[in-house]
């Protein structure tokens, strides 16, 4: 049987299961999931290989939003950008919510790329067969999809046949990855975004989105890693509020996210958080260039950082996370 491999873009709405899909598929956790919408702010792939079989590069994808700010339209970038050059877009839509404007528009950008289309209808946990059969009904008019898939990504549900699926649409090809490497995002950006996803789960309204992460320093030694991290916020009282009084909720984000990192990693994890405030960041083209993993990968590799030589190359090769 021929190695069949190719790119998979996963596109649809914030909170449609983007990122919980890419983990099942993965087998790992490479995506930070949270109720929160608009969780996702870079592309990143997960690589599923199937021994002999072949091999798929999911590509995750920040929801499809209307963009306000710098932050917005740099993660819409991303959107149209995993839109073009794949093999195959997989159209995620979570099936309790109704079809509104905002999936007429995500649902125009996908066919606007001639690509061929899946249909998978997410959450299928929650309702009832009847509904579901309705729904099917009703986006069948709307595109012809080559397949329509109803499945739970996070009950793991439909997720053999959407694979084997996946695997046959895709042309005769190359491996793009060695077998066991399971993304293209190195374990520093990961470590940032757990932190991320900690606030977006400790903070509340604006505060999460007016939040990033950046990793300063990463180090192994033996089967400890120690990481500095700064969280990034707007204003001084979003500072204080991730602080929390007497420093409980600054802490409560660090012993979440070490314990998450330490199972990651598979090493003991050293965590300093500092918080600074970086007015307006959201708006700083500056700004969130720099926060673009792949830019800092290849600052980090071009050795702009001084602390270069205390970063174990595991830390940052652009080969990304292998299966522990
Ligand atoms: N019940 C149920 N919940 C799900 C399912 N898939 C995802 N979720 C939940 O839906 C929420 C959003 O999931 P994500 O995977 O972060 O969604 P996303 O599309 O990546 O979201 P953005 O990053 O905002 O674009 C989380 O609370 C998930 O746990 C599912 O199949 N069933």
């Amino acid at each position: 049987m021929p190695f069949r491999s190719g790119f998979v873009s996963i596109i649809g709405r914030p909170n449609a299961g983007k990122s919980t899909l890419l983990n099942a598929l993965v087998g790992e956790k490479i995506a930070i999931v949270t109720h929160k919408p608009q969780t996702t702010r870079n592309r990143i792939q997960g690589i599923v290989t199937v021994p002999k079989k072949g091999q798929i590069v999911l590509v995750d994808t920040p929801g499809v939003h209307k963009p306000d700010k710098t932050l917005n339209k740099r993660m819409m970038q991303e959107v149209y950008d995993a839109l073009e050059g794949c093999d195959l877009l997989l159209y995620i839509h979570d099936v309790t919510h109704k079809f509104e404007k905002e999936d007429e528009y995500t649902l125009s950008l996908v066919k606007k790329t001639g690509q061929p289309v899946m249909l998978l209808l997410n959450k299928i946990d929650l309702i009832a067969k009847p509904k579901l059969l309705e729904i099917i009904t009703q986006f069948s008019t709307l595109h012809d999809f080559k397949e329509i898939i109803p499945i739970s990504a996070a009950k793991g549900s439909g997720l053999d046949i959407l694979r084997k699926k996946v695997l046959q649409s895709l042309p005769v090809g190359p491996h793009y990855f060695p077998d066991d490497q399971i993304t293209d995002q190195p374990e520093r950006f990961l470590a940032a975004e757990i932190i991320r996803e900690q606030v977006l789960v400790c903070a509340h309204q604006e505060v999460p989105y007016a939040t990033t992460v950046m990793v300063e320093q990463w180090e192994e030694k033996r089967s400890l890693t120690k990481i500095a991290a700064a969280i990034f916020v707007e204003r001084d009282g979003q500072k204080a509020i991730i602080i929390g009084r007497g420093g409980e909720s600054l802490k409560r984000i660090g012993t979440n996210a070490r314990r998450e990192l330490e199972k990651i990693l598979n090493t003991k994890v050293f965590l300093e958080l500092f918080v600074k405030v970086q007015a307006g960041w959201r708006d700083s083209r500056h700004f969130v260039d720099q926060l673009d993993w792949h830019r800092q990968l290849e600052e980090l590799s071009t050795s702009l950082i001084p602390d270069r030589d205390a970063i174990n190359p595991k830390g940052h090769v652009p080969g990304g996370r292998r299966k522990h």
